[in-house]
């Protein structure tokens, strides 16, 4: 009788396999994926953070044209470079991040579209990977916390937006992207005792809206309070809030002032620069990011890359802060 040849106990965990090395092949060099990552298949389909688009539009009430923003940031994230001063962290060398892609979801049936974004992410959630979603309008937000609700139970929400986008119908229907956190909130999607909106402004259809919003449990940070209080103290208290439930972060680009993000369906005067959110985004180091989305970047509207520069680097803030707590959590330093 033979021996069998016992299983290696500990396999050595390869390297991330990081961007593109701009140095050498000049960084407008060939098809755009996030930051010049791998695709997913490129590494055996396992990622610690999936960067997936998800090219759809039809819940928007006003310009149309989000469907382009996942392929817009992909382009203007070749700029990005790959040690990030501002978290002390090399994101892609802390954990293995790729560009899985995007969601082929039906442009003519948005029930259908919920549906195939929700299996999409729960795919990708089971194979142990966070999220980082580029959208597409802010539809896609309910079927991501599903998915993400499925996988860690009721989470935290930090909502970045101009817009409550907790209202409870358009026209009739239910999912648009006006309406998501109504929904996720109605599905018991979230955890009440720590949801916030930030960023808010602009005009409501009555104030009732607002009495609604905080029936539903969601605190709001005012744009004007994040210009009165300060960053620092917005994000502290924002970090103590959550503490450590886990976190899912959805962030609409109209948060940012239009002169910051003029690509968007929707914009409102009077909001965030880009350096006020990526400075409140820092902030959040510690917490238990479990996914993230950015959505409504409309690149039709858009000038000189403006609104997906700022759309770039905010995702790279957001899957920084994922790699360094994948980081935390095998051990790893730094970085
Ligand atoms: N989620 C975004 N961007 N906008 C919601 C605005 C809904 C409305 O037209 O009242
Ligand atoms: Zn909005
Ligand atoms: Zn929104």
């Amino acid at each position: 009788m033979s021996t069998p040849t016992p299983e290696p106990q500990h396999q050595p965990s390869p390297e991330p396999r990081g961007p593109v090395d701009s140095s050498r092949i000049p960084r407008y060099a060939g098809p755009a994926t996030f930051a010049r990552l791998p695709r997913l298949d490129e590494v055996g389909g396992r990622a610690d953070v999936a960067v997936v688009g998800v090219p759809f539009d039809t819940g928007v009430s006003y310009r149309p044209g989000a469907r382009f923003g996942g392929n817009a940031i992909r382009e203007a994230s070749r700029l990005l470079r790959p040690y990030n001063p501002a978290q002390d962290a090399s994101p892609f060398a802390l954990a293995q991040v790729a560009d899985a892609g995007d969601i082929a979801a039906n442009p003519f049936n948005i029930d259908e579209a919920v549906e195939t974004v929700q299996e999409a992410a729960d795919g990708i959630l089971d194979s142990g990977a966070r999220l980082m979603t580029l959208g597409g309008d802010h539809t896609i937000a309910l079927p991501l916390l599903r998915s993400v609700a499925r996988k860690h139970g009721p989470v935290a929400l930090l909502h970045f937006d101009a817009h409550l986008d907790t209202w409870d119908t358009y026209f009739g229907a239910a999912y648009t992207h006006g309406t998501p956190f109504r929904r996720a909130f109605e599905e018991g999607l979230l955890d009440t005792s720590a949801v916030s909106h930030v960023g808010t402004r602009g005009p409501l259809y009555g104030k009732k809206d607002l009495d609604e919003d905080a029936r539903m449990g969601f605190g709001i940070v005012t744009s004007a309070d994040v210009m009165r209080r300060g960053v620092d103290e917005v994000a502290d208290q924002l970090r103590q809030r959550i503490g450590n439930r886990p976190l899912y972060v959805s962030i609409d680009i109209d948060v940012l002032d239009p002169a910051h993000a003029p690509g968007t369906g929707t914009p409102e005067a009077g909001g965030l620069t880009s350096r006020e959110l990526l400075e409140i985004l820092r902030g959040l180091a510690g917490c238990h990011l479990v996914s993230a989305d950015l959505v409504e970047v409309a690149p039709p509207y858009d000038h000189a890359e403006m609104t997906a520069v700022a759309a770039s680097h905010t995702a790279y803030e957001l899957t920084t802060l994922m790699s360094r707590q994948i980081a935390e959590g095998r051990g790893g330093g730094a970085g």
